[in-house]
């Protein structure tokens, strides 16, 4: 277990490259204008005359054949010159342009799209995903021009088994699904979350190389809570309150039943569930199908490769961390899922009890400490309420600055949705910490959501802290030529190769193995050095390469415990055989790369 040097040194001597071989033909089912309107096949100008000729769109296009790096260059032109005019203006509104630019090509030639989306992934990553994604959603139903996705509502009740079959593609591997009840930290967006699953499968192809046509984002759309959405004229979504209870179970139930009997192998993401039905659909689904929970379970992962990475950067060894001390703001969906794996993690390395391994943690939610003197204690933050006589005199629902303060914690990590909350006294005082680099994680999101931004963690903490935050900003200029690094902890890192893991294993369910591989694969992934400079994670310029690590190890879990049936023509024998690095490259080779394939018609 956590074997770093193997995996940082395989990383630094391999260098992948992804197939850019001639693509074999792609069979439609159209001609003509039709073609030219499918995002999926169309290469506006790109198609060539013969092309033309045999799909009947010889005349409804100009003339002139313009090759597919001529439409990159053109389309990279009107990007910089949408930069280059939008320059002073406010961020809300370049972003929202930038969006539109994007989401315009990703409507009309995705494979297009999906090359300048992997080709410039750092710059484009925060408009089509975090942060922009949650402007985008805010914004949807004035947004909206075309539909992406499916969207089944609580008025498709006993409908979902025939609306499955509307969807267009034969196969689809992998699908996000939300209720849109916490996007990111903004709250009940109702119908207009669906920004979330089509920005979590763009990354899913630009990532882990899911074929783009084999991807389904979609809305559960059971009412809104939001006051001001029901109010608002232009809302597309039901205008209802949420469906609660069983009424609310029996159209997850029905959804999930219809896409298992269309595409049983499907993988099911679910994402941005309020904390309630995220860990009961979780527990209701997880052992019937091939499902997981990215906020509980993604999330978890990437926070614990932070964790270690951390303990190393100390220059400690990674058993250290059983004597880390950390505070956990925020005990929902995500924060408790870091704290359950965090706790096994420790417990693991131990050898101890998982009452023993949970003392070092410390949790709090908006009514501070939580404690078992807490009344109405919540059921799933319980296992992690402190023993009042245990906790340095530190009394129930103590603030997060008392905590701190007493504590003196080795690691502040923010999960809480509330931007500003490690305000600057909370700051300061990490300065009294007992680690030499303190670390300090805010993973709210969006942006504004940040617990704290870099600059602050930085000016009020100190120079020697590690910083990490679910939205990305800029590294920080330190002054006489230092820098802080800023590292992104986000589940982009993880989420991608868990999906893609578990569908090339062909197993029927994700275990907890296969999430721990997952987390251990991430956290050894930087090399010493560059843990020592404080670079936690990787550049997201890697993430393919990441993705396809990731996924290895999730597959190999999967096949280590026996539930390995295979995907296509590989096997479940084949995949026995395989050794780690085979099983990279057989990862690797299965990633779709966004290249004109010459269309054959059939009709
Ligand atoms: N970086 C990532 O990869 C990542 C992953 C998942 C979630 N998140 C972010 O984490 C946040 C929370 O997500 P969630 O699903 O756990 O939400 P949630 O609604 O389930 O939980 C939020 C928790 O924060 C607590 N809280 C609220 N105000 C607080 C305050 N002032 N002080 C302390 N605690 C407070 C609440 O009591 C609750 O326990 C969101 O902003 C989400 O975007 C980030
Ligand atoms: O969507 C993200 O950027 C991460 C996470 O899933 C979240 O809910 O904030
Ligand atoms: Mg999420």
């Amino acid at each position: 277990m956590w074997n770093l040097a193997r995996v940082a040194a395989s990383r630094l001597s391999r260098s992948r490259r992804f197939s850019t071989a001639i693509p074999g033909p792609c069979i439609v089912h159209k001609r003509g204008t039709d073609i030219l309107h499918d995002p999926w096949f169309n290469k506006d100008t790109g198609f060539p005359l013969t092309e033309r000729d045999r799909l009947g769109l010889r005349g409804l296009l100009p003339p002139r054949v313009i090759s597919f790096e001529q439409q990159y260059a053109r389309f990279m032109e009107s990007y910089r010159s949408l930069e280059k005019n939008t320059r002073g203006q406010p961020n809300d509104v370049v972003s929202l342009a930038k969006w539109r630019i994007l989401n315009r090509l990703h409507d009309r030639n995705e494979t297009l799209y999906y090359r300048v989306l992997i080709d410039n992934i750092k710059d484009f990553a925060p408009i089509i995903y975090t942060p922009t994604v949650g402007l985008v959603c805010q914004n949807y139903s004035g947004l909206f021009r075309r539909p992406r996705g499916m969207y089944f509502s609580a008025k498709d009740k006993g409908e979902m088994m025939s609306m499955i079959y509307n969807w267009p593609s034969p196969q689809v591997d992998m699908i996000v699904l939300t209720d849109g009840s916490r996007i990111l930290g903004l709250g009940d967006l109702g119908v207009q979350g669906i920004g979330i699953p089509i920005g979590k499968l763009d990354m899913y192809v630009a990532a882990a190389g899911i074929n783009p046509q084999r991807i389904l984002p979609v809305m559960l759309d059971v009412g809104t809570n939001n006051q001001k959405l029901l109010e608002d004229r232009l809302y597309l979504g039901l205008r209802r309150p949420r469906l609660e209870g069983e009424e609310y179970l029996s159209i997850v139930d029905e959804f999930m039943e219809a896409v298992h009997a269309r595409w049983p192998k499907a993988i099911i993401q679910f994402e941005d569930f309020q904390m309630k039905w995220a860990f009961e659909t979780l527990e209701r689904y997880r052992k019937r199908f091939c499902m997981f929970n990215d906020d509980i379970q993604g999330t978890a992962g990437v926070a614990l490769a932070g964790l270690l990475g951390s303990v190393r950067a100390q220059g400690q060894a990674l058993t250290d961390f059983v004597n880390q001390k950390i505070v956990v703001v925020g005990a929902g969906s995500a924060g408790l899922g870091v704290l359950k794996m965090a706790v096994e993690a420790v417990s693991r390395m131990a050898g101890n009890s998982e009452t023993v391994a949970k003392n070092q943690f410390f949790l709090l939610d908006k009514d501070g400490l939580i404690t078992k003197d807490r009344k109405n204690l919540d059921l799933a933050a319980a296992p992690f309420a402190k023993d009042p006589g245990q906790i340095m005199g530190l009394r129930e629902g103590a603030s997060l600055l008392e905590v701190v303060k007493k504590v003196k914690p080795h690691v502040l990590l923010g999960l809480s949705g509330v931007g500003g909350v490690f305000n600057e006294e909370v700051l300061k005082a990490m300065r009294e910490s007992d680690s030499p680099k303190p670390a300090i994680f805010a993973m709210s999101n969006p942006t504004m959501n940040a617990e704290c931004t870099a600059a602050d963690a930085f000016k009020h903490a100190g120079e020697n802290i590690l910083f990490a935050s679910g939205s990305p900003f800029e590294n920080i200029d330190l002054g006489n030529g230092k820098i802080g690094h800023v590292n992104q902890a986000n589940n982009m890192y993880l989420f991608p190769g868990i999906g893609l893991g578990s569908l090339l294993s062909g197993a029927h369910y994700i275990t907890d193995g296969m999430l721990q591989s997952a987390a251990e694969c991430l956290a050894s992934y930087m090399s010493d050095e560059e843990v020592r400079n404080g670079i936690l994670y990787p550049s997201i310029n890697s993430i393919r390469d990441i993705t396809a690590e990731v996924g290895a190890a999730v597959l190999r879990a999967a096949v280590a415990e026996d539930l390995a049936e295979g995907h296509g023509e590989v096997g479940p024998r084949d995949l026995r055989h395989m050794s780690k690095e085979e099983t990279v490259e057989y990862v690797t080779r299965n990633m779709w790369y966004p290249i004109y394939s010459p269309l054959v018609h059939e009709k």
